[in-house]
């Protein structure tokens, strides 16, 4: 039995990392879930996996979700009940799908204990990737991504050598709104931009994508993931999402990973590796499908992607802050306070007066994100 825990086990990458595991109950045991609000969900999970731990957002929730636990499952809350989640059960395996930086103080802590690292949480690699990799390798911890495109160029660098790379290419759907001029953006509504084409997810991530922040976190993610300098991390516009990413190498050939959009095969491939089990995903049928289609990515229409890029390439607190900046204006969108262009409006103000603080320590990265938090929550 391989043990379990689950960092926002009640969201679209925690549901579908339990409906993998319930598929294989034999081989998989649930040691801890954290939770934000969903306490019904979160008590429907407790009933089916049994963990020894759970976590709620705070207090008064914890309070109110004792009372209706089966005994033998202990309650926590808040920051500190995430960490209980990360570090504190058997879990041999830590799947992070909390949403936002939030999830970095967990996610180091399960690091330090050791536990092998489903990686959904890519705000966390955003905001401190050069500390999240640094204590992965000194504690020998695998990081195992889960965003659909690392998997993707994970599983085609396996048996390759990675100093054979010449570049890796994500492959970006385009959102909700990549039919639309940048004059039509104008108008659009919260509703318009959860409508994603191909993937159903949390309300975050669908509007980083219509935005293409989301494209511009991934490019992040996967400079510290695969170690490539942002030279030879690129962005290809496919709006059908089969190829998840690819890897070009320096003979020239090119490893892709093709699917159908459905996460539970990257979660699975993490929560099974190195093997691969059956899943209960379709198979793809390319003469279904019939045609793939492929454009350049347009700079001046995805402002955030130029952006994610000059952060990554600037090193230091300016992805902190790109991050942050980004996570207050993306929830001040969905409260309606500001439009959808106020968005990128707002990420490009808070990095025009951002100073930079080179190889930072984590409070300065802490001290970072609230700064920016701060002052993305003033602009209007
Ligand atoms: N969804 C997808 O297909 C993909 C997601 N990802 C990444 O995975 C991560 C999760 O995304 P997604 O599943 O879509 O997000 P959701 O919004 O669906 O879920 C977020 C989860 O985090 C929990 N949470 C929120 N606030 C807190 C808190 N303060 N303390 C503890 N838990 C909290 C939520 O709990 P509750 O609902 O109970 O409040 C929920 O379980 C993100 O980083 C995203 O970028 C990456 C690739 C694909
Ligand atoms: C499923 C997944 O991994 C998401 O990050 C997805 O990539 C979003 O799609 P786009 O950002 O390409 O629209
Ligand atoms: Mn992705």
């Amino acid at each position: 039995m391989k043990k379990i825990s689950v960092l926002g086990s009640t969201g679209s990458i925690g549901t579908q990392t339990l409906d993998v595991v319930a598929k294989h109950s034999d081989h998989f045991q649930i040691e801890g879930l954290a939770a934000g609000m969903n306490t019904s969900l979160l008590l429907e999970q407790v009933r089916k996996f049994r963990p020894r731990k759970i976590s709620v957002a705070n207090r008064e929730l914890a309070e109110q979700i004792k009372t209706e636990i089966p005994a033998g499952t202990e309650v926590f809350y808040g920051e500190q009940g995430l960490i209980e989640i990360a570090a504190g059960t058997d879990a041999e395996m830590v799947v992070t799908a909390v949403v936002g930086s939030l999830g970095l103080p967990s996610t180091l802590a399960a690091i330090e204990a050791g536990k092998t690292i489903g990686l959904a949480n890519k705000e966390t690699l955003v905001t401190a990737g050069h500390i999240v990799t640094a204590l992965a390798r000194q504690k020998g911890v695998k990081l195992l991504p889960i965003d659909s495109e690392h998997s993707a160029i994970f599983q085609c660098l396996n048996g390759e050598n990675r100093q054979d790379m010449a570049s890796l290419t994500l492959t970006a759907s385009g959102g909700s709104f990549r039919d639309r001029t940048r004059d039509e953006l104008k108008q659009v509504t919260v509703e318009d931009a959860l409508k994603h084409p191909n993937w159903s997810m949390g309300a975050k991530i669908t509007i980083d994508s219509a935005t293409m922040v989301n494209k511009g976190l991934e490019v992040i993610e996967a400079h510290w993931l695969f170690g490539l300098p942002y030279e030879q991390i690129k962005v290809l516009l496919h709006p059908e999402s089969i190829i998840h990413s690819f890897v070009e190498f320096k003979d020239t050939s090119i490893i892709a990973q093709l699917g159908n959009p459905d996460m539970r095969v990257p979660i699975q491939y993490a929560l099974t590796y190195p093997e691969r089990w059956e899943s209960p995903s379709e198979r793809l049928s390319l003469a279904q499908v019939g045609r793939l289609n492929f454009a350049e990515m347009d700079f001046e229409r995805f402002p955030c992607l130029r952006m994610a890029y000059e952060c990554g390439k600037m090193g230091g607190t300016a992805t902190t802050a790109f991050n942050a900046a980004n996570e207050v204006a993306v929830a001040r969108f969905l409260r309606r306070e500001i439009s959808f262009l106020q968005i990128e409006d707002i990420i490009e103000r808070v990095l025009d007066q951002h100073h930079n603080i080179s190889e930072p320590e984590l409070a300065e990265i802490e001290d970072c994100d609230k700064r920016t938090r701060d002052a993305a929550a003033r602009l209007s």
